[in-house]
């Protein structure tokens, strides 16, 4: 991977993305309950929890998708303009769960359309071919190809998005991203689907995009992937924001454990529900065994 070609980190530390009190309701149901969530530079930061917990709802707050019913979204210490267009422009550029390439166009074309956010010409000049749409455009094509470069696809330019194996497409769609020079990454689940190899690839990546200087947030149900990566990772468990803190103290914290593999088991496995089996079999032959009285307290 070439990583000589970006600007070089600065690690200050300081607030880039500031969400205060986010909740989001679709009618009568709350995806998101006044959540406060800080993004620093120089930090990879990710967000778990159990399937409709509201990560993807929330980072669609967080990035103009969706108007939070309440609460604020500041990047930059300027409250985010509600369209995802005019977020992008602000600094802050997004991956999907699912890829939402050009799938018939080749893989510099959409870099090339990831870098539109950062050419002034306009329609005009593109038209009528101006000096000033040409220059731009020669530059635009070197930055694509360092992006390239970066993720390693250089060698793939002129490949259709659609002919790429599938951790391609994935390491493309954070290409184009890069190309919107965003000071914030966020990654909407982006090891889904690899294997291995594709996964320890993507973290290598993550670290690298980090290293140069942009701050990552990251949802992902690949534990290992996010406590090996993370700085810090928030847990949310039914829109609300449960746990927040280094891999070790998520990992420690018997609330989490509890939210993802429900209430810890105490006593016997099976012996509960064994004992209602009994019970209702005996109830339908009129006998009556000890077993119906035992409770989970009383052992
Ligand atoms: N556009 C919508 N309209 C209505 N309800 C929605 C909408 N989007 C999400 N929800 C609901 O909000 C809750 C949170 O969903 P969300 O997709 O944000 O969770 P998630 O944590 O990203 O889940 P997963 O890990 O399965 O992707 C769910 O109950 C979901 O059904």
């Amino acid at each position: 991977m070439t990583t000589n070609t970006l600007i070089p980190a600065q690690r200050t530390g300081n607030p880039l993305l500031q969400a205060s009190g986010v909740t989001m309701r679709f009618g009568g149901l709350t995806a998101v309950k006044g959540v406060d969530f800080t993004v620093n530079q120089g930090e990879i930061v990710g967000l778990i929890g159990p399937n409709g917990a509201g990560k993807t709802t929330f980072f669609n707050c967080l990035t103009g998708l969706y108007v939070p019913t309440e609460g604020t979204v500041k990047f930059r210490d300027k409250v985010l303009p509600p369209t995802p267009h005019k977020v992008t422009d602000a600094g802050m550029a997004r991956t999907f769960q699912n890829i939402r390439l050009f799938a018939n166009m080749t893989v510099l074309e959409n870099v090339l359309v990831g870098r539109h956010t950062r050419t002034k010409e306009g329609l005009f000049s593109a038209l009528l071919r101006t000096p000033g749409f040409k220059r731009a455009e020669i530059a635009s094509e070197k930055r694509a190809m360092e992006l390239l470069e970066f993720t390693g696809l250089a060698h793939k330019r002129d490949h259709l998005a659609r002919n790429l194996p599938y951790g391609e497409q994935r390491k493309l769609e954070i290409a184009r991203a890069l190309a919107s020079e965003p000071g914030l990454l966020l990654l909407d689940e982006p090891t889904a689907g690899m294997n291995p190899q594709e996964t320890q690839a993507t973290q290598e990546l993550v670290f690298a995009i980090r290293d140069q200087g942009i701050a990552v947030l990251v949802i992902e149900h690949d534990m290992r992937f996010i406590f090996n990566l993370c700085d810090r990772v928030a847990v949310l468990v039914q829109g609300e924001k449960l746990v927040e803190g280094t891999a070790e103290t998520v990992q420690s914290d018997e609330r989490v454990v509890a939210a993802y593999l429900g209430t810890p088991f105490e006593g016997d496995p099976g012996a509960e529900e064994a004992a209602e089996v009994q019970a209702a079999e005996d109830a339908a032959h009129g006998t009556v065994s000890d077993s119906t009285t035992s409770t989970k307290e009383d052992r």
